[in-house]
């Protein structure tokens, strides 16, 4: 089959975008994970399709699968290009777009100076929904919040602040992400038993109150060089340990991205979001 794509990223976490506003694909996972590969497919770390409005109240539908195939429930980096995307292709003539995903109603707006800021919603901390299993483990108190201990391979141990952003997320505090064994450690992470739907793991450098830099191994894409939602996790994180303030500017290896929180609201994420190509691509009928 023959389809139609436009290539974007935000920040560097790049993405193919699907137009199923009229019809659907009914691609499979294995169509999804040839699609994101870099030698065999277009390259993406995710693959985001609209679809219409399933309601009132409500602008598009928005699905996210990973580069492994997976559909998931959120992805921040997206739903800034998602709504460059359907501004551009004049699918909406709105700045202010409501989008649901897996994980609730988002609403991502257009700013002026090109860049894209996405209420989010509120980070959840229930073990149970992030989901997280803390059986038989007891936490450390850090600066008023706690992190869990992980067992990794070869008897080691990391602290891991856990929360949901929709997505699943463990969040380390490290002194330098340069120095952080991201592709080492990540995939030990990621997999862990105690996350029964897998992670996505994050290593935070707190370098001041209100600045910060981020490397990101993520669930079903591997270390990606942005990641939103993560970004979101990780100032949720530092400033439940105490170390951020309500704004910072988090340096990722691909930009940089806004992240406000007041402690007890939706989380605002601020970046870019860039069309790259567009394209169409013959890919195998599912079998
Ligand atoms: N890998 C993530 C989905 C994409 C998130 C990321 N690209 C973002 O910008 O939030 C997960 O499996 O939950």
């Amino acid at each position: 089959m023959r389809i139609r794509f436009t290539k974007m990223q935000g920040a560097g976490n790049d993405f193919v975008v699907l137009d199923e506003t009229r019809g659907r694909l009914g691609l499979t996972p294995a169509q999804y994970r040839l699609i994101a590969d870099r030698h065999f497919g277009v390259g993406a770390d995710q693959i985001l399709t609209v679809r219409p409005s399933p309601g009132a109240g409500i602008d598009f539908e928005y699905v996210i699968h990973n580069a492994d195939g997976g559909e998931v429930e959120q992805c921040g980096n997206g739903a800034r290009c998602f709504a460059r995307y359907v501004r551009d292709k004049g699918l909406t003539d709105r700045d202010v777009v409501r989008v649901r995903t897996l994980s609730g109603v988002i609403e991502p707006r257009l700013n002026a100076d090109g860049r894209v800021t996405v209420d989010m919603g509120p980070p959840v901390f229930e073990l149970a929904q992030v989901p997280f299993d803390a059986r038989g483990i007891e936490p450390a108190m850090e600066g008023g919040w706690e992190t869990w201990p992980l067992a990794l391979a070869g008897g080691t141990t990391v602290q891991v602040a856990v929360l949901s952003m929709g997505n699943p997320h463990a969040v380390q505090l490290v002194d330098d992400v340069d120095a952080a064994p991201v592709r080492e450690q990540g995939p030990q992470v990621e997999h862990h038993a105690r996350f029964p739907r897998r992670v996505n793991a994050g290593y935070l450098q707190v370098q001041d109150c209100s600045h910060a830099r981020l490397r990101v191994w993520e669930r079903g894409a591997g270390e990606t060089l942005a990641c939103g939602t993560g970004a979101c996790a990780a100032v949720v994180a530092g400033i439940r340990l105490g170390r951020l303030d309500a704004r910072v500017d988090v340096q990722t290896h691909g930009g940089v991205l806004t992240i406000e929180w007041d402690g007890r609201g939706p989380v605002f994420m601020t970046g870019p979001a860039v069309t790259v190509f567009e394209g169409e691509l013959e890919i195998p009928d599912a079998p």
